[in-house]
């Protein structure tokens, strides 16, 4: 059964997302936002009081990368925190009132499996790539962020491969149709890596600062990660992409920025390498209680500088 303390399998997402949308009908709504390559459902979540009028909204993804799995429980935690501290907790209470989340809690869902039943360290998508006996492109150097120039490679059975072109995965082009459709409302995006500790905006594809970098760099650096540290002092560094972790072009971030969503951060989650990719259970509740002060914090930044 569903833990939120726990990694859970894609079938226990997939009928999580539908039971706690369907019990929460008055703060979520649920929707596909299109199909992967093998055919499953990308369920998107919207959580917020519903109005009649727009609100400004926060994108938030998950499971770019299928070995990722603590970003997974973090999405599904988040959506947990947000229903259950509703009404009781001013913060959150005034964030779903004034804004909407969208929450996707899992992007590369076919990766994600694989690593369940074949290959626990599966970093991509898991579509066939013709004249190649290797599968799959990774999902974040598949985006219009300066694509393929650098810091990803145009070999199928790179780990980085950029895919044959632009959004070439079903994927890829399902989450960039919404948030393309939805760019006057969504004024942060927000996707959810692991392991590094870091908290990365853009550039990753070039060594430009980005225009609102002052800003980014500021309320970075000094607030979100400050909150994310008083809980447990974990330690997190911050940065434009390209300096602070590596340069590398088609992430989702930069993409998403380009086409003017200001506050577009990468996070990357616990720990700085000792289990890596394989954080133990136990470290779930801590890691996703201390994620949670810094999304609220972005989250209401936001709805103070739109
Ligand atoms: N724009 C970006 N932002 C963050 C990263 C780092 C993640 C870390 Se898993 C990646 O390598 O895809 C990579 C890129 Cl291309
Ligand atoms: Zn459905
Ligand atoms: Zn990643
Ligand atoms: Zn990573
Ligand atoms: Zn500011
Ligand atoms: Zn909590």
């Amino acid at each position: 059964a569903h833990d939120y303390t726990k990694y859970n399998n894609w079938a226990t997402i997939n009928d999580w997302v539908i039971s706690i949308s369907s019990a929460n009908a008055d703060l979520i709504s649920r929707q596909v936002i299109g199909n992967t390559y093998e055919g499953r459902p990308m369920h998107l979540l919207q959580i917020g009081k519903k109005t009649s009028s727009a609100k400004p909204a926060i994108f938030m993804d998950c499971g770019f990368h299928a070995r990722e799995w603590i970003t997974h429980a973090f999405c599904q935690w988040f959506i947990k925190e947000a229903v259950s501290t509703y009404g009781s907790d001013p913060e959150m209470t005034n964030l779903l009132d004034r804004m909407d989340f969208f929450v996707l809690p899992v992007f590369n869902i076919d990766g994600y499996e694989y690593t369940w039943t074949k290959d626990r360290m599966w970093r991509k998508t898991r579509s066939r790539n013709s004249g190649s006996s290797c599968i799959g492109t990774d999902p974040n150097r598949n985006f219009d962020a300066g694509w393929c120039t650098t810091g990803a490679s145009s070999n199928p059975c790179s780990e980085t491969y950029c895919g044959s072109s632009i959004e070439s995965e079903i994927e890829s082009k399902n989450l960039a149709n919404f948030i393309r459709s939805n760019k006057s409302i969504i004024k942060s995006y927000l996707t959810i890596h692991s392991y590094s500790q870091m908290l990365l905006f853009p550039y990753s594809y070039k060594y430009d600062l980005a225009a609102h970098h002052s800003e980014l760099v500021l309320f970075a650096v000094a607030y979100a990660i400050a909150a994310l540290r008083s809980l447990y002092g974990t330690r997190y560094t911050s940065g434009p992409g390209a300096v602070t972790i590596y340069p590398s072009a088609g992430g989702s971030d930069d993409w998403a920025y380009d086409l003017g969503v200001k506050y577009s951060y990468t996070f990357e989650l616990r720990d700085e390498g000792r289990y890596g990719f394989l954080l133990p259970e136990s470290q779930i509740k801590p890691t996703c209680e201390e994620t949670m002060l810094s999304v609220k914090y972005i989250a209401n930044h936001v709805l103070n500088n739109p």
